[in-house]
């Protein structure tokens, strides 16, 4: 009955995948078999070099655009780097912050977190900001101070008022890329936990309107036990979502939510 209140996006995070071709291949074969009277937002974040192509590419299907990152400065001497605005004129509504292989293999911090989702929302893009425990915190028991510690520092400073533009996806780091998903009950409680945080941080009615995906293996098959959750407003999808039919199989079921 919330979801009334709040957008379902189903989000895919195609990581270091897809050629232009393979990316144009990719398009080809979605266009005839995507819903058209969808009422989920669909959304692809792709390689940032293939950007501007993209929203070209999916522009008829409805298919918006992100980024799966990007730095925190608006300019400087960061080579190999692109800003908030880069991504924004170059045509993509979202971006991914903190994405556990980002905080893996490249230093990103809870602290550089809060700089890109601030970054983001001044270039008036949607940051979808990924949060998500190890096996070993889980096994600690510490899942839910870790997910309340990680969104607390990623949304330190934002104003309610930006909220609605905020995405948060919650992605325990032993569901993704291992086939092993979490049950529904786990990713519907952290997300009801997440939801909590923001009340705690911006009321009741904000906290309503805040989109909060579930990611980590998920698919075709799962997709709809996963998006019964009355917490889990989407996904964010990497595997699966490089192809065509599986991904819009995962369209299909969020629409039926
Ligand atoms: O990391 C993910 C999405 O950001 C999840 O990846 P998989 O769906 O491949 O597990």
């Amino acid at each position: 009955m919330n979801r009334r209140y709040r957008k379902t996006i189903i989000a895919g995070n195609w990581k270091m995948n897809n050629t232009l071709s393979q990316m144009k291949a990719f398009a080809e074969q979605i266009k005839p078999i995507i819903p058209k009277g969808k009422w989920c937002n669909v959304v692809l974040c792709v390689p940032a070099v293939n950007i501007t192509s993209a929203v070209r590419l999916f522009k008829d299907c409805h298919i918006a655009i992100g980024a799966e990152t990007c730095h925190y400065e608006d300019h400087g001497a960061f080579t190999g780097e692109i800003t908030a605005e880069m991504i924004k004129e170059a045509g993509a509504k979202y971006v991914i912050i903190g994405h556990s292989e980002r905080r893996q293999y490249y230093n990103e911090t809870d602290f550089t977190v809060n700089k890109k989702v601030h970054a983001a929302i001044n270039a008036g893009l949607i940051p979808i900001v990924c949060v998500g425990e190890s096996l070993e915190q889980r096994e600690l028991g510490v899942t839910m101070e870790l997910i309340s510690y990680q969104v607390k520092c990623a949304l330190a400073n934002v104003p309610a008022d930006k909220m609605r533009h905020v995405v948060i996806a919650y992605e325990p780091l032993w569901a993704i890329g291992t086939g092993k998903t979490a049950t529904a009950e786990q990713a519907g409680e952290v997300c009801q936990a997440i939801r909590a945080v923001i009340r705690k941080l911006y009321g009741a009615h904000v906290a309503r309107s805040v989109t909060i995906q579930y990611g980590g293996s998920m698919n075709a098959k799962n997709a709809a036990e996963l998006l019964a959750q009355p917490d889990v407003d989407g996904g964010l999808i990497g595997g699966a979502s490089l192809k065509p039919a599986d991904f819009v199989e995962i369209i299909n079921s969020a629409n039926q939510e």
